[in-house]
């Protein structure tokens, strides 16, 4: 049975989940999610998931959201049983795990945070939240000290992760990456080493900076 996805292509959680299932050449059934629209809140996705967040993985009666863990099982259910995106020796796995957790508990809540009261809401710009965001970037800078990709010398889920974040927060221009010499270099080996990278996060990216773009026009309006 096909797996579905439901999915908005400028979201960062779902370009992660489009980046797994091209690392794994797994084909997804796209449903498209408008959340502009409110479609999240149809009935019928709300039985599949009542958190009424894409993205949302179906695999035939099963029903599943929180990207890391649509990405952790992917990998678990239909990646081959050495597979480094997801290693499994219990210390380079718990690597992986850290990272995936310091992008969802730190780096990205920090970028939101701080971004998009400001994008969305029309509030100014928080310097106080912009140094804990910038702080977050340092973390990552060192965390790359002496590694190749995020978690070792390794392609894994934790670099899938995090540059579907890092290149979100690229996008709207609000740091230079050239503070963070580490994270520049990995992010550029991550988009020509990460399978599929252009059709999974750059055409996401696209859709989200036309997203910004048309909220900073209704802003100067
Ligand atoms: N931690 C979640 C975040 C999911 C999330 O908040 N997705 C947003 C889009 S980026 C969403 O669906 N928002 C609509 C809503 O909450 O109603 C994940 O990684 O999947």
């Amino acid at each position: 049975m096909a797996l579905a996805l439901y999915y908005t292509a400028g979201s960062a959680p779902c370009r992660l989940v489009l980046l797994v299932a091209a690392a794994l050449n797994i084909q997804l059934d796209l449903n498209p999610v408008n959340l502009r629209a409110g479609e999240q809140f149809n009935p019928e996705f709300l039985k599949l998931n009542p958190q009424h967040t894409v993205p949302t993985l179906v695999d035939g009666d099963f029903s599943l959201w929180e990207s890391r863990a649509i990405s952790r099982y992917l990998v678990s259910k239909y990646g081959d049983e050495n597979n480094s995106l997801y290693p499994s020796d219990p210390q380079a796995r718990a690597v992986v795990d850290q990272r995936l957790d310091f992008d969802l508990g730190t780096l990205y809540p920090r970028f939101g945070g701080y971004f998009y009261p400001q994008i969305f809401g029309g509030a100014k710009a928080d310097e106080a939240l912009l140094k804990k965001l910038e702080e977050a970037l340092v973390f990552l800078n060192t965390f790359l000290e002496g590694n190749t990709y995020a978690a070792g010398d390794k392609l894994t889920l934790a670099d899938l992760s995090l540059v579907a974040t890092v290149s979100t927060i690229d996008a709207t221009g609000i740091v230079s990456l050239d503070k963070y010499p580490n994270v520049q270099k990995w992010f550029e080996l991550v988009k020509t080493s990460a399978p599929g990278y252009d059709k999974a996060n750059q055409a996401g990216i696209d859709e989200f900076k036309a997203l910004l773009a048309s909220f900073k026009a209704k802003t100067e309006l």
